[in-house]
């Protein structure tokens, strides 16, 4: 990145970004990565509150999700994520999906294990990073052997970053020994 390209970029303002997003939302989305970047910065200030500099908001946007750590679900501007913030977030956590339960977006993914107790395995798995982050799923266990996880900030009714950093986790598990193999169609 040049010289001159840095300070300016670490010298954004909230105010600029949302000017920027604005001209993009008027002008198309050419850039894909700086609507991304955008909508990362506001839904990651939603998460955090007003950063003093884009700066901030601008390094933690380009951070994987699964190296950030959740914020206390009872800080006062935590907001619910838009519907497209979301959107953009859902294409860095594969294999899960957005859903709108009664007004309120969740963040949903199942899998099929091998046995009920290797079910409880995998919950315990996941409920060691949920306390960790001090943010957690809801964990069904249904048909004996179908773990199905459902995420969002219940404090707020809706999603925040907080959801896609635990699912980003939740993605990173190694849970391959407690999973039923694929069937290989013959
Ligand atoms: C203070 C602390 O952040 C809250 O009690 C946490 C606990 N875990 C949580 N998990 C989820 N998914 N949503 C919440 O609102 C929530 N609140």
């Amino acid at each position: 990145m040049s010289r001159l390209l840095l300070p300016t970029l670490f010298s954004i303002s909230r105010k600029q970004v949302l000017a920027a997003s604005s001209f993009h939302n008027l002008y198309g989305r050419r850039h894909r990565s700086f609507v991304y970047w955008t909508s990362a910065a506001m839904s990651q200030d939603s998460a955090i509150g007003d950063s003093a500099s884009g700066a901030k908001t601008f390094c933690s946007s380009l951070q994987d999700l699964s190296a950030k750590k959740c914020v206390p679900c009872n800080a006062k501007d935590l907001h619910p994520m838009t519907e497209q913030s979301a959107q953009e977030l859902l294409q860095k956590v594969a294999g899960w999906d957005m859903a709108n339960d009664n007004g309120t977006l969740k963040l949903h993914r199942s899998w099929t294990v091998k046995s009920f107790t290797k079910g409880l395995d995998f919950f315990k798995r996941v409920a060691d990073i949920a306390e960790s982050e001090g943010h957690h799923p809801d964990l069904h266990l249904v048909g004996w052997n179908n773990v199905k996880i459902d995420i969002w900030t219940h404090a707020i009714g809706g999603l925040t970053e907080n959801d896609f950093i635990l699912a980003a986790k939740i993605n990173e598990l190694q849970v391959e020994d407690l999973l039923r193999k694929k069937k290989v169609a013959k």
